[in-house]
């Protein structure tokens, strides 16, 4: 068996009455880029906070490369948070920020400067080596908080919303830029983000986190297309919901058509159900088990595709369909049409609701 790399078991924790952590196990691979992804409240900073060694485990234990790390003092694990970009020294110029930590471990002088000019190469902010942090953009600022984690070489950075204080812009850059960094320097990075789209984007893997309990871990292709609960479903890009009954075999929509699915969560029996299905899987053309027809009650253009809003007897709330241009060329929707929808069974995932 191979060991793993970091292993979080049954790690639990709690303040008081609240159960922050509950039972949580989790295994990181080395190099991987791994996003916490959780509503406010889940327990995400509090597992981050526990792997720096900056909050005690309740109960578990944690291993890193097949030691405990769990009884270790912050600066003793080769584990290191980046702080956000307002935590840098304002009377510090920018190397002496990136130095500090290592002036702190005492290493020698030379290796210090080294050190330092190598990251401030990675990070393209040479030139900015002797400006103060007010000197210096949001994005700079980011950078800098950055480099200072960096230059320590941990084995694992942990990132909390490392970009939540970046404009929209600012962010997608800085998304590329932790890519890239985390590529060149071979490190596990693991990210705490409400973001979902920044998860996407960065993650190779995706853990969900709801109550102190993980809900799904997978990569972002995984939990996109295979939902495993509705909280999932909805957490994770935009999806329709249609509420169902089920009825013997049989699921039964709103206006009494029968919605057929390959991929039904255990569910009870009779009980209320819910049908989650992708914008992008309904089509006007092509053949599906499913359809449904409506009113289109809004288009919205998106540039390479449409958005069609669709009011139909299935959902109180109308059904988003995306269109791709292509599709949309031969069929010209305008609001007040009728439209038929087609799906197919595949792409129809059944939910207890
Ligand atoms: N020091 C503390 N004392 C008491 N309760 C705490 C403490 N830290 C966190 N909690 C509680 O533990 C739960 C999980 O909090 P945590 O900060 O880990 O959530 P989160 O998912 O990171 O949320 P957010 O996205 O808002 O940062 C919450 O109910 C929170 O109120």
């Amino acid at each position: 068996m191979t060991q793993s790399f970091l292993s979080i078991k049954d790690v639990s924790k709690t303040f008081g009455t609240v159960q922050a952590v509950d039972g949580l196990s989790l295994d990181i691979r080395k190099n991987e880029f791994f996003a916490l992804l959780g509503a406010s409240g889940s327990g995400k900073t509090t597992l981050l906070r526990m792997l720096a060694g900056f909050e005690d485990l309740s109960a578990g234990d944690i291993t890193l490369e097949g030691t405990s790390i769990a009884g270790l003092a912050p600066n003793q694990r080769p584990l290191n948070l980046m702080f956000q970009s307002y935590a840098l020294f304002p009377h510090m110029t920018v190397a002496q920020n990136i130095a500090y930590g290592l002036e702190m471990d005492r290493l020698p002088k030379a290796e210090i400067a080294a050190r330092v000019n190598e990251i401030l190469e990675v990070i393209q902010l040479g030139h900015l080596a002797k400006r103060k942090p007010e000197q210096l953009s949001g994005g700079q600022r980011q950078r800098v908080a950055l480099a200072r984690a960096l230059v320590k070489r941990p084995k694992v950075l942990l990132l909390d919303e490392p970009l939540g204080a970046l404009d929209k812009k600012l962010r997608s850059e800085m998304q590329l830029e932790l890519k890239r960094l985390q590529h060149e320097f071979g490190i596990t990075f693991i990210i705490v983000t409400h973001d979902q789209e920044e998860a996407l984007v960065m993650a190779d893997r995706i853990a969900i986190m709801k109550d102190g309990k993980l809900l799904q871990v997978g990569t972002p292709h995984d939990i996109y297309e295979a939902p495993q609960s509705k909280f999932a479903a909805d957490f994770i890009g935009v999806m329709n919901f249609l509420p169902v009954e089920k009825k013997g075999t049989n699921f039964v929509g709103a206006d009494g058509s029968v919605i057929r699915s390959e991929s039904v969560t255990e569910i009870a029996k009779n009980g209320a159900a819910i049908a989650a299905i992708r914008p992008e899987r309904l089509h006007v053309t092509g053949t599906g088990e499913n359809q449904l027809s409506g009113e289109i009650a809004a288009v919205a253009y998106h540039g390479l595709d449409l958005l069609l809003h669709i009011k139909t007897p299935l959902s109180d709330t109308p059904v988003i369909s995306r269109m791709t241009a292509d599709e949309a060329d031969g069929h010209a929707p305008e609001v007040g049409q009728s439209i038929t929808v087609q799906w197919s069974a595949k792409d129809t995932h059944i939910f207890p609701n």
